[in-house]
Protein backbone atom coordinates (compact mmCIF):
# COMPACT_ATOMS: atom_id res chain seq x y z
CA UNK A 1 0.00 0.00 0.00
CA UNK A 2 1.57 3.61 -1.12
CA UNK A 3 2.02 6.27 1.93
CA UNK A 4 -0.88 8.39 -0.08
CA UNK A 5 -2.71 5.22 0.12
CA UNK A 6 -2.32 4.84 4.03
CA UNK A 7 -2.92 8.28 4.60
CA UNK A 8 -6.30 8.01 3.12
CA UNK A 9 -7.37 4.84 4.57
CA UNK A 10 -5.78 6.79 8.33
CA UNK A 11 -8.33 9.77 7.57
CA UNK A 12 -11.20 7.85 6.37
CA UNK A 13 -10.83 5.68 9.75
CA UNK A 14 -10.56 9.05 11.69
CA UNK A 15 -14.16 10.01 10.22
CA UNK A 16 -16.74 9.34 11.84
CA UNK A 17 -19.31 6.98 10.33
CA UNK A 18 -22.70 8.31 9.76
CA UNK A 19 -25.43 5.95 10.40
CA UNK A 20 -28.32 8.70 10.19
CA UNK A 21 -28.79 9.34 14.00
CA UNK A 22 -28.65 12.83 15.43
CA UNK A 23 -26.29 13.68 18.00
CA UNK A 24 -23.79 16.60 19.15
CA UNK A 25 -21.40 18.22 16.80
CA UNK A 26 -17.63 17.85 17.31
CA UNK A 27 -17.71 21.16 17.95
CA UNK A 28 -20.03 21.37 20.34
CA UNK A 29 -18.32 18.01 22.08
CA UNK A 30 -15.16 20.06 22.04
CA UNK A 31 -16.59 23.32 23.62
CA UNK A 32 -18.58 21.03 26.62
CA UNK A 33 -15.51 18.77 27.43
CA UNK A 34 -14.60 19.98 30.80
CA UNK A 35 -17.96 19.93 31.70
CA UNK A 36 -19.22 16.52 30.59
CA UNK A 37 -15.70 15.44 32.03
CA UNK A 38 -16.88 17.03 35.73
CA UNK A 39 -20.69 16.08 35.22
CA UNK A 40 -21.26 13.33 32.99
CA UNK A 41 -24.71 12.55 34.40
CA UNK A 42 -26.31 16.00 33.22
CA UNK A 43 -24.88 15.58 30.52
CA UNK A 44 -26.78 12.22 29.48
CA UNK A 45 -29.82 14.04 30.57
CA UNK A 46 -29.23 17.28 28.27
CA UNK A 47 -28.58 15.12 24.96
CA UNK A 48 -31.23 12.62 25.78
CA UNK A 49 -33.09 15.52 26.03
CA UNK A 50 -32.29 17.11 22.98
CA UNK A 51 -32.34 13.96 20.45
CA UNK A 52 -34.27 11.82 21.63
CA UNK A 53 -33.85 8.02 22.83
CA UNK A 54 -31.10 7.41 20.25
CA UNK A 55 -28.06 9.96 20.35
CA UNK A 56 -25.12 9.34 18.24
CA UNK A 57 -21.58 10.69 19.41
CA UNK A 58 -19.12 12.22 16.82
CA UNK A 59 -16.42 9.48 17.27
CA UNK A 60 -13.69 8.75 15.09
CA UNK A 61 -14.34 5.28 13.25
CA UNK A 62 -17.38 3.53 14.10
CA UNK A 63 -20.26 4.90 15.70
CA UNK A 64 -20.64 5.31 19.55
CA UNK A 65 -24.87 5.45 20.03
CA UNK A 66 -26.59 6.17 23.19
CA UNK A 67 -29.36 3.97 23.38
CA UNK A 68 -32.43 5.25 26.19
CA UNK A 69 -34.65 2.80 24.62
CA UNK A 70 -35.91 -0.15 27.19
CA UNK A 71 -36.57 -1.80 24.37
CA UNK A 72 -33.34 -1.45 22.47
CA UNK A 73 -31.47 -1.81 25.78
CA UNK A 74 -33.01 -5.31 25.99
CA UNK A 75 -31.75 -6.60 22.42
CA UNK A 76 -28.29 -5.35 23.23
CA UNK A 77 -28.26 -6.67 26.75
CA UNK A 78 -30.56 -9.46 26.25
CA UNK A 79 -31.69 -10.65 23.13
CA UNK A 80 -28.72 -10.63 21.09
CA UNK A 81 -25.65 -10.56 23.75
CA UNK A 82 -23.56 -12.35 21.90
CA UNK A 83 -22.96 -9.90 19.66
CA UNK A 84 -22.48 -7.22 21.46
CA UNK A 85 -19.43 -7.82 23.73
CA UNK A 86 -17.56 -5.96 26.62
CA UNK A 87 -14.90 -4.57 24.34
CA UNK A 88 -14.73 -1.37 25.20
CA UNK A 89 -12.72 1.43 26.63
CA UNK A 90 -14.68 1.41 30.02
CA UNK A 91 -13.92 -2.34 30.39
CA UNK A 92 -10.27 -2.20 29.29
CA UNK A 93 -9.33 -0.07 32.05
CA UNK A 94 -11.42 -2.10 34.78
CA UNK A 95 -9.46 -4.47 33.73
CA UNK A 96 -6.07 -2.85 34.77
CA UNK A 97 -6.84 -2.73 37.93
CA UNK A 98 -9.44 -6.12 38.02
CA UNK A 99 -7.75 -8.03 35.45
CA UNK A 100 -9.49 -10.37 32.94
CA UNK A 101 -12.39 -11.47 36.00
CA UNK A 102 -15.78 -11.70 35.67
CA UNK A 103 -17.06 -8.05 35.40
CA UNK A 104 -14.02 -6.69 32.86
CA UNK A 105 -14.13 -10.27 31.05
CA UNK A 106 -15.17 -9.59 27.35
CA UNK A 107 -14.20 -13.70 26.07
CA UNK A 108 -16.72 -15.85 25.76
CA UNK A 109 -14.82 -17.76 28.57
CA UNK A 110 -15.99 -15.84 31.23
CA UNK A 111 -19.12 -18.06 31.33
CA UNK A 112 -16.74 -20.81 32.43
CA UNK A 113 -15.68 -18.48 35.44
CA UNK A 114 -19.35 -17.33 36.29
CA UNK A 115 -20.34 -20.54 36.67
CA UNK A 116 -17.28 -21.88 38.89
CA UNK A 117 -18.27 -18.31 41.18
CA UNK A 118 -22.02 -19.06 40.81
CA UNK A 119 -22.43 -21.40 43.97
CA UNK A 120 -21.07 -19.04 46.10
CA UNK A 121 -24.33 -16.79 45.68
CA UNK A 122 -27.19 -19.45 45.61
CA UNK A 123 -29.73 -19.55 47.86
CA UNK A 124 -28.67 -21.58 50.26
CA UNK A 125 -25.23 -20.42 50.99
CA UNK A 126 -27.05 -17.01 50.85
CA UNK A 127 -28.93 -18.02 53.58
CA UNK A 128 -25.78 -19.46 55.47
CA UNK A 129 -23.74 -16.22 55.29
CA UNK A 130 -26.87 -13.98 56.51
CA UNK A 131 -24.94 -14.07 60.48
CA UNK A 132 -22.09 -12.93 59.00
CA UNK A 133 -23.45 -10.18 57.00
CA UNK A 134 -25.70 -9.16 59.66
CA UNK A 135 -22.48 -8.94 62.36
CA UNK A 136 -20.26 -7.04 59.69
CA UNK A 137 -23.47 -4.43 59.90
CA UNK A 138 -23.87 -4.81 63.89
CA UNK A 139 -19.94 -4.02 64.17
CA UNK A 140 -19.51 -0.96 61.99
CA UNK A 141 -23.01 0.46 63.52
CA UNK A 142 -22.00 -0.23 66.71
CA UNK A 143 -18.64 0.97 66.61
CA UNK A 144 -19.75 4.21 65.09
CA UNK A 145 -22.61 5.12 66.77
CA UNK A 146 -22.59 3.47 69.84
CA UNK A 147 -20.03 6.28 70.24
CA UNK A 148 -21.58 9.34 67.96
CA UNK A 149 -25.00 8.74 68.18
CA UNK A 150 -26.86 10.10 71.86
CA UNK A 151 -30.48 10.61 72.44
CA UNK A 152 -30.15 13.91 70.57
CA UNK A 153 -28.43 12.75 67.44
CA UNK A 154 -25.04 14.01 66.18
CA UNK A 155 -24.04 13.96 62.77
CA UNK A 156 -22.41 11.10 61.17
CA UNK A 157 -21.38 10.57 57.23
CA UNK A 158 -23.28 7.22 56.76
CA UNK A 159 -21.28 6.93 53.18
CA UNK A 160 -18.28 6.33 55.44
CA UNK A 161 -20.10 4.15 57.65
CA UNK A 162 -21.50 2.06 54.74
CA UNK A 163 -18.50 1.69 53.17
CA UNK A 164 -16.78 0.22 56.18
CA UNK A 165 -19.83 -2.38 56.38
CA UNK A 166 -20.03 -3.40 52.20
CA UNK A 167 -15.99 -4.01 52.27
CA UNK A 168 -16.29 -5.85 55.65
CA UNK A 169 -19.74 -8.04 54.47
CA UNK A 170 -17.78 -9.02 51.01
CA UNK A 171 -14.60 -10.41 53.33
CA UNK A 172 -17.11 -12.54 56.06
CA UNK A 173 -19.21 -13.41 53.58
CA UNK A 174 -17.00 -14.53 50.28
CA UNK A 175 -13.81 -15.34 51.61
CA UNK A 176 -15.12 -16.20 55.46
CA UNK A 177 -12.17 -13.52 55.99
CA UNK A 178 -11.27 -10.84 58.51
CA UNK A 179 -10.21 -8.08 56.10
CA UNK A 180 -10.48 -5.11 59.04
CA UNK A 181 -6.58 -5.76 59.15
CA UNK A 182 -6.56 -4.68 56.16
CA UNK A 183 -9.70 -2.49 55.81
CA UNK A 184 -8.13 0.58 55.27
CA UNK A 185 -5.63 -0.34 52.81
CA UNK A 186 -7.94 -1.87 50.63
CA UNK A 187 -10.58 1.01 50.85
CA UNK A 188 -8.05 3.46 49.89
CA UNK A 189 -6.24 0.94 47.31
CA UNK A 190 -9.55 0.17 45.85
CA UNK A 191 -10.59 4.21 46.02
CA UNK A 192 -7.66 4.94 44.04
CA UNK A 193 -8.02 2.42 41.74
CA UNK A 194 -11.89 3.12 41.06
CA UNK A 195 -11.07 6.82 40.37
CA UNK A 196 -7.91 6.08 38.17
CA UNK A 197 -10.04 3.86 35.90
CA UNK A 198 -12.92 6.30 35.62
CA UNK A 199 -10.04 8.67 34.60
CA UNK A 200 -8.68 6.45 32.03
CA UNK A 201 -12.01 5.46 30.70
CA UNK A 202 -12.71 8.70 29.83
CA UNK A 203 -9.39 10.10 28.56
CA UNK A 204 -9.89 10.77 24.78
CA UNK A 205 -6.42 9.24 23.96
CA UNK A 206 -5.97 5.87 25.44
CA UNK A 207 -2.38 5.73 26.57
CA UNK A 208 -0.63 2.47 26.74
CA UNK A 209 0.19 0.73 30.29
CA UNK A 210 3.22 1.22 30.55
CA UNK A 211 3.94 4.69 29.63
CA UNK A 212 5.10 6.29 32.75
CA UNK A 213 2.40 8.43 32.84
CA UNK A 214 1.27 10.14 36.50
CA UNK A 215 -1.48 8.63 36.16
CA UNK A 216 -0.44 5.23 34.88
CA UNK A 217 2.07 5.07 38.19
CA UNK A 218 -0.20 5.95 40.43
CA UNK A 219 -2.61 2.97 38.90
CA UNK A 220 0.30 -0.09 39.01
CA UNK A 221 0.97 1.52 43.05
CA UNK A 222 -3.11 0.92 43.77
CA UNK A 223 -2.81 -2.52 41.85
CA UNK A 224 0.57 -3.20 43.84
CA UNK A 225 -1.79 -2.99 47.23
CA UNK A 226 -4.84 -4.67 46.00
CA UNK A 227 -2.42 -7.81 44.49
CA UNK A 228 -0.81 -7.67 47.93
CA UNK A 229 -3.92 -7.80 50.00
CA UNK A 230 -5.39 -10.19 47.44
CA UNK A 231 -2.29 -12.29 48.08
CA UNK A 232 -2.46 -12.37 51.52
CA UNK A 233 -6.27 -13.62 51.69
CA UNK A 234 -5.05 -16.13 49.56
CA UNK A 235 -1.86 -17.77 51.23
CA UNK A 236 -4.11 -17.79 54.55
CA UNK A 237 -6.56 -19.62 53.07
CA UNK A 238 -3.49 -22.03 51.87
CA UNK A 239 -2.29 -22.32 54.79
CA UNK A 240 -5.16 -23.76 56.65
CA UNK A 241 -4.50 -26.33 54.12
CA UNK A 242 -7.36 -28.18 52.58
CA UNK A 243 -8.82 -31.90 53.50
CA UNK A 244 -11.40 -32.59 50.64
CA UNK A 245 -11.91 -29.07 49.71
CA UNK A 246 -10.92 -25.64 50.89
CA UNK A 247 -14.89 -24.65 51.74
CA UNK A 248 -17.87 -23.60 50.18
CA UNK A 249 -17.35 -19.81 50.13
CA UNK A 250 -16.31 -18.23 47.08
CA UNK A 251 -12.66 -18.46 47.79
CA UNK A 252 -12.56 -21.72 48.32
CA UNK A 253 -14.88 -22.77 45.50
CA UNK A 254 -12.14 -20.82 43.06
CA UNK A 255 -9.13 -22.27 45.06
CA UNK A 256 -10.85 -25.87 43.97
CA UNK A 257 -11.38 -25.09 40.71
CA UNK A 258 -7.85 -25.43 39.53
CA UNK A 259 -7.59 -21.84 38.89
CA UNK A 260 -4.23 -20.16 38.51
CA UNK A 261 -3.16 -17.90 41.64
CA UNK A 262 -3.78 -15.02 38.98
CA UNK A 263 -6.93 -16.20 38.33
CA UNK A 264 -8.23 -16.26 41.70
CA UNK A 265 -6.50 -12.65 42.20
CA UNK A 266 -8.33 -11.57 39.61
CA UNK A 267 -11.94 -12.53 40.50
CA UNK A 268 -11.35 -11.45 44.14
CA UNK A 269 -10.52 -8.25 43.56
CA UNK A 270 -13.10 -7.96 41.03
CA UNK A 271 -15.26 -9.06 43.94
CA UNK A 272 -13.70 -6.28 46.10
CA UNK A 273 -14.37 -3.89 43.80
CA UNK A 274 -17.66 -4.60 42.19
CA UNK A 275 -19.74 -5.69 45.72
CA UNK A 276 -18.28 -3.23 47.61
CA UNK A 277 -18.99 0.05 46.33
CA UNK A 278 -21.95 -0.36 44.30
CA UNK A 279 -23.88 -1.42 47.80
CA UNK A 280 -22.57 1.14 49.78
CA UNK A 281 -23.38 3.87 47.34
CA UNK A 282 -26.68 2.31 47.04
CA UNK A 283 -27.39 2.22 50.96
CA UNK A 284 -25.83 5.95 51.31
CA UNK A 285 -28.80 7.34 49.14
CA UNK A 286 -31.33 5.38 50.59
CA UNK A 287 -30.85 6.47 53.58
CA UNK A 288 -30.48 10.09 52.34
CA UNK A 289 -34.22 9.47 50.91
CA UNK A 290 -35.65 7.96 53.92
CA UNK A 291 -33.88 11.14 56.04
CA UNK A 292 -35.93 13.19 53.37
CA UNK A 293 -39.52 11.04 53.86
CA UNK A 294 -39.69 10.62 57.66
CA UNK A 295 -43.32 8.65 56.93
CA UNK A 296 -41.37 6.39 54.69
CA UNK A 297 -38.78 5.71 57.33
CA UNK A 298 -41.44 5.07 60.32
CA UNK A 299 -43.12 3.14 58.08
CA UNK A 300 -40.50 1.09 57.84
CA UNK A 301 -39.14 1.16 61.44
CA UNK A 302 -43.09 -0.30 62.13
CA UNK A 303 -42.68 -3.10 59.73
CA UNK A 304 -39.20 -3.95 61.11
CA UNK A 305 -40.47 -3.47 64.72
CA UNK A 306 -43.40 -6.35 63.07
CA UNK A 307 -40.69 -8.47 62.54
CA UNK A 308 -38.15 -8.86 65.30
CA UNK A 309 -36.42 -11.73 64.35
CA UNK A 310 -33.25 -12.30 62.49
CA UNK A 311 -33.44 -10.76 59.01
CA UNK A 312 -31.53 -12.87 56.46
CA UNK A 313 -30.25 -12.06 53.20
CA UNK A 314 -33.39 -13.64 51.09
CA UNK A 315 -37.50 -13.48 51.43
CA UNK A 316 -37.28 -10.07 52.71
CA UNK A 317 -39.86 -9.18 49.67
CA UNK A 318 -42.29 -11.07 51.26
CA UNK A 319 -41.23 -10.63 55.12
CA UNK A 320 -40.42 -6.50 54.80
CA UNK A 321 -42.13 -5.73 51.35
CA UNK A 322 -41.75 -1.84 52.16
CA UNK A 323 -38.27 -1.99 53.04
CA UNK A 324 -37.40 -4.18 49.92
CA UNK A 325 -39.93 -1.47 47.91
CA UNK A 326 -37.80 1.80 49.60
CA UNK A 327 -34.46 -0.41 48.41
CA UNK A 328 -35.75 -0.59 44.85
CA UNK A 329 -36.85 2.74 44.27
CA UNK A 330 -33.84 4.12 45.93
CA UNK A 331 -31.42 2.30 42.98
CA UNK A 332 -33.72 3.44 40.85
CA UNK A 333 -33.32 7.10 41.63
CA UNK A 334 -29.71 6.35 42.18
CA UNK A 335 -28.45 3.38 40.13
CA UNK A 336 -24.85 2.97 41.76
CA UNK A 337 -23.94 1.54 38.01
CA UNK A 338 -24.57 4.40 35.90
CA UNK A 339 -23.43 3.36 32.36
CA UNK A 340 -23.14 -0.08 30.29
CA UNK A 341 -20.74 -0.40 27.52
CA UNK A 342 -20.96 -2.86 24.76
CA UNK A 343 -19.28 -3.16 21.51
CA UNK A 344 -21.07 -5.14 18.21
CA UNK A 345 -18.81 -8.42 16.58
CA UNK A 346 -21.18 -8.12 13.56
CA UNK A 347 -23.39 -5.95 12.53
CA UNK A 348 -27.21 -5.36 13.66
CA UNK A 349 -30.08 -3.17 13.64
CA UNK A 350 -30.31 -0.78 16.81
CA UNK A 351 -33.86 1.62 16.81
CA UNK A 352 -34.90 0.85 13.18
CA UNK A 353 -30.99 1.58 12.00
CA UNK A 354 -28.13 -0.64 10.58
CA UNK A 355 -25.19 -0.18 12.48
CA UNK A 356 -21.82 -1.82 11.17
CA UNK A 357 -19.68 -4.19 13.43
CA UNK A 358 -17.82 -2.18 15.80
CA UNK A 359 -20.31 -0.19 17.06
CA UNK A 360 -20.51 1.05 20.25
CA UNK A 361 -23.49 1.63 22.48
CA UNK A 362 -24.09 2.97 25.93
CA UNK A 363 -26.81 2.18 27.87
CA UNK A 364 -27.35 4.68 31.26
CA UNK A 365 -29.35 2.83 33.83
CA UNK A 366 -29.19 6.57 35.53
CA UNK A 367 -31.30 7.71 32.39
CA UNK A 368 -33.75 4.79 31.85
CA UNK A 369 -34.75 5.13 35.59
CA UNK A 370 -35.73 8.97 34.53
CA UNK A 371 -37.85 8.51 31.57
CA UNK A 372 -41.11 9.64 31.77
CA UNK A 373 -42.76 6.75 30.32
CA UNK A 374 -42.98 4.12 32.52
CA UNK A 375 -42.18 6.39 35.26
CA UNK A 376 -44.64 9.02 36.19
CA UNK A 377 -43.25 12.32 37.92
CA UNK A 378 -39.77 10.10 38.01
CA UNK A 379 -37.59 12.23 40.13
CA UNK A 380 -40.47 11.83 43.27
CA UNK A 381 -39.09 9.20 45.45
CA UNK A 382 -42.51 6.65 45.61
CA UNK A 383 -41.59 3.04 46.80
CA UNK A 384 -45.35 2.15 46.80
CA UNK A 385 -44.50 1.90 42.52
CA UNK A 386 -42.86 -1.37 43.59
CA UNK A 387 -45.20 -2.69 45.81
CA UNK A 388 -47.52 -3.75 42.82
CA UNK A 389 -48.04 -4.57 39.35
CA UNK A 390 -44.20 -4.32 38.35
CA UNK A 391 -45.22 -1.33 36.08
CA UNK A 392 -42.50 0.14 34.45
CA UNK A 393 -40.23 -2.57 35.36
CA UNK A 394 -39.36 -2.93 31.38
CA UNK A 395 -37.12 0.46 32.04
CA UNK A 396 -35.89 -0.72 35.15
CA UNK A 397 -32.29 -2.44 35.32
CA UNK A 398 -30.26 -1.56 38.28
CA UNK A 399 -27.83 -4.62 38.02
CA UNK A 400 -28.02 -4.89 34.28
CA UNK A 401 -29.87 -7.45 32.04
CA UNK A 402 -29.28 -10.46 30.38
CA UNK A 403 -25.97 -13.21 30.61
CA UNK A 404 -24.34 -10.52 32.39
CA UNK A 405 -26.52 -9.66 34.34
CA UNK A 406 -24.87 -8.91 38.80
CA UNK A 407 -24.11 -12.21 39.91
CA UNK A 408 -23.79 -10.55 43.53
CA UNK A 409 -27.46 -8.89 43.20
CA UNK A 410 -29.29 -11.19 45.38
CA UNK A 411 -26.22 -11.25 47.69
CA UNK A 412 -26.45 -7.42 47.48
CA UNK A 413 -30.34 -6.45 47.69
CA UNK A 414 -30.13 -8.62 51.09
CA UNK A 415 -27.51 -7.04 52.33
CA UNK A 416 -29.30 -3.47 52.01
CA UNK A 417 -32.39 -5.23 53.92
CA UNK A 418 -30.00 -6.26 56.59
CA UNK A 419 -27.88 -3.17 57.13
CA UNK A 420 -31.04 -1.10 57.29
CA UNK A 421 -32.55 -3.42 59.49
CA UNK A 422 -28.86 -3.48 61.69
CA UNK A 423 -29.61 0.56 61.38
CA UNK A 424 -32.69 1.88 61.69
CA UNK A 425 -34.60 -0.56 64.52
CA UNK A 426 -32.90 1.78 66.57
CA UNK A 427 -31.84 4.45 65.06
CA UNK A 428 -33.66 7.38 62.94
CA UNK A 429 -31.52 9.73 60.49
CA UNK A 430 -32.67 13.17 59.46
CA UNK A 431 -31.52 15.74 57.11
CA UNK A 432 -28.95 18.38 59.00
CA UNK A 433 -30.22 22.16 59.74
CA UNK A 434 -29.50 23.87 56.08
CA UNK A 435 -29.56 20.62 54.33
CA UNK A 436 -28.51 20.64 50.75
CA UNK A 437 -28.21 17.15 48.90
CA UNK A 438 -24.69 16.39 48.02
CA UNK A 439 -24.12 16.16 44.68
CA UNK A 440 -24.37 12.64 42.48
CA UNK A 441 -20.89 11.98 41.65
CA UNK A 442 -20.73 9.52 38.55
CA UNK A 443 -17.27 7.59 38.87
CA UNK A 444 -17.28 3.94 38.81
CA UNK A 445 -20.46 4.15 41.38
CA UNK A 446 -22.65 6.98 41.70
CA UNK A 447 -21.80 7.97 44.84
CA UNK A 448 -22.45 11.20 47.36
CA UNK A 449 -19.49 13.86 46.32
CA UNK A 450 -17.89 14.73 49.85
CA UNK A 451 -19.75 11.94 51.72
CA UNK A 452 -23.49 11.85 53.07
CA UNK A 453 -23.56 13.64 55.91
CA UNK A 454 -26.52 13.06 58.51
CA UNK A 455 -28.00 13.06 61.98
CA UNK A 456 -28.54 9.67 63.45
CA UNK A 457 -30.64 9.65 66.92
CA UNK A 458 -30.71 6.75 69.32
CA UNK A 459 -34.44 6.24 69.08
CA UNK A 460 -34.33 2.71 71.40
CA UNK A 461 -36.57 0.52 68.96
CA UNK A 462 -40.01 1.16 67.34
CA UNK A 463 -41.24 3.85 65.42
CA UNK A 464 -39.79 7.20 66.27
C1 LIG B 1 -26.32 -2.38 44.70
C2 LIG B 1 -25.26 -3.11 44.39
C3 LIG B 1 -24.86 -3.52 43.00
C4 LIG B 1 -25.19 -2.96 41.79
C5 LIG B 1 -26.08 -1.76 41.52
C6 LIG B 1 -24.52 -3.75 40.77
C7 LIG B 1 -24.65 -3.53 39.41
C8 LIG B 1 -24.13 -4.35 38.44
C9 LIG B 1 -24.40 -4.23 37.03
C10 LIG B 1 -25.25 -3.16 36.38
C11 LIG B 1 -23.73 -5.22 36.40
C12 LIG B 1 -23.74 -5.51 34.90
C13 LIG B 1 -22.69 -4.71 34.18
C14 LIG B 1 -22.84 -4.81 32.67
O1 LIG B 1 -23.69 -5.53 32.16
O2 LIG B 1 -22.07 -4.13 31.96
C15 LIG B 1 -23.01 -5.97 37.42
C16 LIG B 1 -22.20 -7.05 37.16
C17 LIG B 1 -21.48 -7.69 38.13
N1 LIG B 1 -21.55 -7.50 39.49
FE1 LIG B 1 -22.75 -6.20 40.43
N2 LIG B 1 -23.80 -4.74 41.38
C18 LIG B 1 -23.99 -4.65 42.74
C19 LIG B 1 -23.44 -5.48 43.70
C20 LIG B 1 -22.57 -6.49 43.47
C21 LIG B 1 -22.01 -7.36 44.47
C22 LIG B 1 -22.36 -7.32 45.95
C23 LIG B 1 -21.14 -8.19 43.83
C24 LIG B 1 -20.27 -9.29 44.40
C25 LIG B 1 -20.04 -9.49 45.63
C26 LIG B 1 -21.17 -7.86 42.43
C27 LIG B 1 -20.42 -8.46 41.46
C28 LIG B 1 -20.65 -8.32 40.10
C29 LIG B 1 -19.96 -9.11 39.09
C30 LIG B 1 -18.86 -10.14 39.34
C31 LIG B 1 -20.48 -8.72 37.86
C32 LIG B 1 -20.12 -9.29 36.50
C33 LIG B 1 -21.02 -10.48 36.21
C34 LIG B 1 -20.79 -11.10 34.84
O3 LIG B 1 -20.53 -10.40 33.89
O4 LIG B 1 -20.96 -12.33 34.75
N3 LIG B 1 -22.05 -6.83 42.24
N4 LIG B 1 -23.29 -5.44 38.64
Amino acid sequence: MSVTTRIQAFQESMQPTDVGVPGPTSLEMARGFRSIRADPLSFLVAVSGRFGDLVSFPVPGAPALLLNDPADARHVLQTAARNWRKETVQYAALARVTGPGLLASAEPSWIEHRRLAAPAFHHQRLLAVSDQVRAAARDAVGATLDRSAPAHGRTVDVAALTHTIGLDAVGRALFSTDLSGQAQALLDATSDAAELVVRLGRSVLPTAAWTPTRTNLRLRSARRRLDSGAAEIIAQRRARGATSTHGDDLLGLLLDSGMTDGEVRDELVTMVVAGHETVAAGLAWTLMLLAEHPEAQDRLRAELADHPGPVTLLDHRDQLPWTRAVIDEALRLFPPAWALSRRSDAADVIGGREVPPGTLVIISPWLMHRREDPWTEPLAFRPERFLDSGAGRSAYLPFGLGPRLCIGREFALGEMVVVLAELLREHRVTVPAGWSRPRAEAKVAVHPRGGMPLVVTRTGGGPA
